[in-house]
C-alpha cells in the first residue's frame, strides 16, 4: 500500500509522504519502548513524584533509604508536634480555638485528604465558639524552591519566570521600606535598655496596640486557605545561633526567606523545635488606622519581650530581611557581640575584611568580589570566635546590571533567585536592567552559594581591615584614606552618606544623610554602644580603618562623576593586599585625611579630589559646606562617653573636621 521513500509516495494534499522505516509492517508505531504500567492519567502522574518532603525525616530511613516501618508511630508524632508548634504560633489570643492546620496545597487534593487525617489539629468544636475555629488552613511548611515556583506563578499576579530561570515578582505598591512605619514596643525593660528619641529608629506603642495588631494579622493570615511557613536559622556561628518562623501569605515571601536565611537541614529541622522568634507578615493586609498609633496604612511592629514581629500593609520583602536585622542588634549585643551593617569577605590567606555602609555605598558589590571568599553581603556579627553572617543569601540592587561589570551576581540571577520589580519582555522574558518603570529599587535575592567564591559554612577570622563606604555626592571625600582609631570611630557614628536629587522637582544638590553606624534605621541601642565594642575589637585584634567614597569625583553630583567601579576595585583591592599601608600620605585639609600619593591601576590625579575639579573655589565651598553638616550632625554625639576611656571620647571628639 505504502510506496518506498519520498519520491514516489504522494499524500492526499498532494505533498509527499516521509516514511520512517521500510520494514514492511503496515502498522506505525510511535516508538518501540514498553508502554507505562498505569492504566489511567491519573495513575500515570502518580507515577511522577516519589514520596519526599524538605522535611522528611532522615534517622527513620533504613539503610535503602525506605522509610522503616517500625519507626513510622514516631514519624507521625513528630509531625503531630510540628502542626501544633505551628497551631501555637498561629493561634488567636483572643478566641479559645483557630482555624485548623492541615498540611500540603488545599488544591492537591488526594495529598491534603491524606495527610488531613492525620494531621489535623484537633480541637472539639463547641456550640460557643466561632466559626473560624471550624475553618480549616492549610501550612505549606518549608516548601522547596521549584514548589514555591508553581505556587508563585499558579496564584500571584505578576509572578513570572525569567529567560535566566529567576522568579520575577511583584512587591505591590511598596517597593521599598518604610522606617516610618517601624514600631517598637517600650515596655519596662526596653524604655532603659533601647535608644529612644532624636535620631533613633525606635518609633513607640505600647503592649496593647502591638496585640491589636498582632491579632489583626493572625485572623488575616487564619482567613486564608493557605499559609506559607519557613522555619530557618540567622547567624553562621553555632554557638550563637537564633531561630526565626515566618508565617506569611505570599510564596514570593516564603522564596525570599528561604533565600535570605539560613535553610536547615532536613536532619536540623528535624529537631527545630520552638522558634526564638516569629514573624506574621500579613503582607497587603493593612493595619487599622483607628488603632492608637497607626498613621497609615503600614504597621512593622516589633515586640522584643514576645520575640515576634508584625507586618501589615507592606509587601516589600526586605522589611522581613531587616527587620530581623533589628533583633540581632538587640539580641547579639547582650551576648557582647556586636552586630554589623556590614559585607565581610576573606583573601585567599585568610585576611577578613568588613565593609560598613548605608544602602547603595556598595556593600554587596564590593564584598563580591571573584578574587576573594564572600562570607556576607549586608550583615554579620563579630564575637569572640571571629565574625560570622548573619544570613544565607544576598540581596543585590540590580538596577543597571551588567554581566561585563558584576559577572558573579549576575550569574546568580538564575533558577531560585527572586527577581523584584524588575522589568522583562513579554516573550523573551529577557530582563532589562536599566528599566526603572516600576521602580529603581529592583533587587535579586539568591541563596549565597550562588555566588562561586562563597564561604560556607559563613565565618571567618577576625578582621584585618573595617572600611566604611560612603557615596559621597558631593564629590569633596578622597576616593580613599586611611582611619585613625579615632577618625574609624568619628565616621562610624557619623554613617555618612549622600543621596542623589534624582528626578524630583525642585531638589537640584545632593543631601546628606548622617545615619549612625551605617545603618540607623536597624539598630536598637545607642550608637555609641556599637562603636566601643567596635573600638574594642578593632584595637584587640589590630585592624585598620580606612574610609572609601564610592560617590562622586570632578565635581558634585550634575557636574562630576561616580569613580568608576573598576577605580574603587583597585584601591580595595591594595587595602586587602596590605600594600596601601606602605603607601605615601599625605593629610587634607578641613577632615584631615590621610590619603595615599599612589595606587596601581588609578590615576593618581584623582586621589586628591582637588585636583578633579576644575572650579577651586567651588571645591573650596562644597568641602566646607560638607564638614558644616558633619559637625552639625556630630553634636547629638559630644555628651556621650565612648567605652572605658575618656581618652578616647576626646579623640573621637577631635577627629571629626576642623576649620
Ligand atoms: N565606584 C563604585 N563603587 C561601588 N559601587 C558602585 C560604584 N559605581 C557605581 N556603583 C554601583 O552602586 C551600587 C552599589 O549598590 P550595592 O552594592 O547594592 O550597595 P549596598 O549593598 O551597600 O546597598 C551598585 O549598583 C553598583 O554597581
Ligand atoms: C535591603 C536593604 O539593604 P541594602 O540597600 O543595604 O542592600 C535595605 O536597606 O532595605
Ligand atoms: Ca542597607
Ligand atoms: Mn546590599
Amino acid at each position: 500500500m505504502e510506496s518506498k521513500g519520498i519520491e514516489n509516495g504522494v499524500g492526499r494534499n498532494g505533498l509527499a509522504k516521509i516514511q520512517t522505516q521500510d520494514n514492511g509492517v503496515e502498522v506505525c508505531h510511535d516508538d518501540s519502548a514498553t508502554p507505562v504500567k498505569a492504566t489511567t492519567i491519573d495513575e500515570l502522574h502518580s507515577l511522577q513524584k516519589k514520596k519526599s518532603t524538605p522535611n522528611t525525616p532522615l534517622y527513620n530511613k533504613d539503610a535503602q533509604g525506605n522509610n522503616a516501618f517500625a519507626n513510622n508511630v514516631s514519624e507521625v508524632q513528630r509531625q503531630k508536634q510540628q502542626l501544633q508548634s505551628i497551631s501555637a504560633s498561629l493561634a488567636s489570643l483572643t478566641r479559645e480555638t483557630g482555624p485548623k492546620l492541615v498540611k500540603g496545597d488545599p488544591a492537591s487534593k488526594h495529598e491534603t485528604s491524606k495527610v488531613a487525617h492525620h494531621h489535623v489539629h484537633h480541637v472539639t468544636p463547641t456550640i460557643s465558639v466561632s466559626d473560624s475555629a471550624l475553618k480549616f488552613t492549610h501550612v505549606l511548611y518549608n516548601l522547596s524552591p521549584a514548589e514555591l515556583y508553581e505556587q508563585a506563578i499558579k496564584y500571584e499576579k505578576g509572578s513570572f519566570i525569567t529567560s535566566t530561570g529567576a522568579l520575577a515578582t511583584l512587591s505591590g505598591a511598596k517597593t521599598g521600606r518604610s522606617p516610618k512605619d517601624k514600631r517598637v514596643v517600650k515596655d519596662e525593660t526596653t524604655e532603659d535598655e533601647l535608644w529612644w528619641g532624636k535620631g533613633s529608629p525606635n518609633i513607640e506603642m505600647d503592649e496593647e496596640t502591638f496585640m491589636v495588631n498582632r491579632e489583626r494579622a493572625v485572623d488575616y493570615l487564619n482567613s486564608l486557605d493557605k499559609v506559607f511557613v519557613n522555619d530557618q536559622f540567622l547567624n553562621w556561628d553555632p554557638e550563637h545561633r537564633i531561630k526565626v518562623r515566618i508565617i506569611s501569605a505570599r510564596a514570593y515571601h516564603s522564596l525570599f526567606m528561604h533565600n535570605m536565611c539560613i535553610r536547615p537541614t532536613p536532619e536540623e529541622l528535624e529537631d527545630f523545635g520552638t522558634p526564638d522568634f516569629t514573624i506574621y507578615n500579613a503582607g497587603r493586609f493593612p493595619c487599622n488606622r483607628y488603632t492608637h498609633y497607626m498613621t497609615s496604612s503600614t504597621s512593622i511592629d516589633l515586640n522584643l519581650a514576645r520575640r515576634e514581629m508584625v507586618i501589615l500593609g507592606t509587601q516589600y520583602a526586605g522589611e522581613m530581611k531587616k527587620g530581623l536585622f533589628s533583633v540581632m542588634h538587640y539580641l547579639m549585643p547582650k551576648r557582647q557581640i556586636l552586630s554589623l551593617h556590614s559585607g565581610c569577605n576573606m583573601g585567599k590567606g585568610g585576611d577578613v575584611a568588613l565593609f560598613f555602609g548605608l544602602s547603595g555605598t556598595g556593600k554587596t558589590t564590593l564584598s563580591t568580589d571573584h578574587n576573594r571568599y564572600l562570607i556576607g553581603d549586608d550583615e554579620h556579627c563579630w564575637s569572640e570566635n571571629g565574625v560570622s553572617n548573619i544570613e544565607g543569601g544576598c540581596y543585590a540592587k540590580c538596577i543597571d546590571l551588567s554581566g561585563e561589570k558584576e559577572p558573579d551576581i549576575w550569574n546568580a540571577i538564575k533558577f531560585g533567585t527572586v527577581l523584584e520589580n524588575v522589568v522583562f519582555d513579554e516573550h523573551t522574558r529577557e530582563v532589562d536592567y536599566m528599566d526603572k518603570s516600576v521602580t529603581e529599587n529592583t533587587r535579586a535575592a539568591y541563596p549565597i552559594e550562588y555566588i562561586p567564591n562563597a564561604k560556607i559554612p559563613c565565618v571567618g577570622p577576625h578582621p584585618k581591615n573595617v572600611i566604611l563606604l560612603a557615596c559621597d555626592a558631593f564629590g569633596v571625600l578622597p576616593p580613599v584614606s586611611k582611619l585613625s582609631l579615632a577618625q574609624t570611630m568619628y565616621h562610624f557614628i557619623s554613617g555618612y552618606t549622600a543621596l542623589v536629587a534624582g528626578t524630583e522637582d525642585g531638589i537640584k544638590e545632593p543631601q546628606a544623610t548622617f545615619s549612625a553606624c551605617f545603618g540607623a534605621a536597624f539598630i536598637m541601642l545607642h550608637p555609641t554602644k556599637y562603636a566601643a565594642m567596635l573600638a574594642e575589637k578593632m584595637q584587640k585584634h589590630g585592624a585598620t580603618g580606612w574610609l572609601v567614597n564610592t560617590g562622586w569625583s570632578g565635581g558634585s553630583y550634575g557636574s562630576g562623576n561616580r569613580i568608576k567601579l573598576a577605580y574603587t576595585r583597585r584601591i580595595i583591592d591594595a587595602i586587602h593586599s596590605g600594600s596601601l599601608l606602605e603607601a605615601n600620605y599625605k593629610k587634607t585639609e578641613v577632615f584631615g585625611l590621610e590619603i595615599p600619593t599612589e595606587i596601581e591601576g588609578v590615576p593618581s590625579e584623582i586621589l586628591d579630589p582637588v585636583n578633579t575639579w576644575p572650579d577651586k573655589k567651588a571645591h573650596e565651598e562644597t568641602l566646607l559646606k560638607l564638614g558644616g553638616l558633619f559637625k552639625k550632625n556630630f553634636e547629638g554625639f559630644v555628651n556621650y562617653k565612648i567605652g572605658e576611656d575618656s581618652n578616647l571620647t576626646e579623640e573621637i571628639l577631635a577627629a571629626g573636621p576642623i576649620f
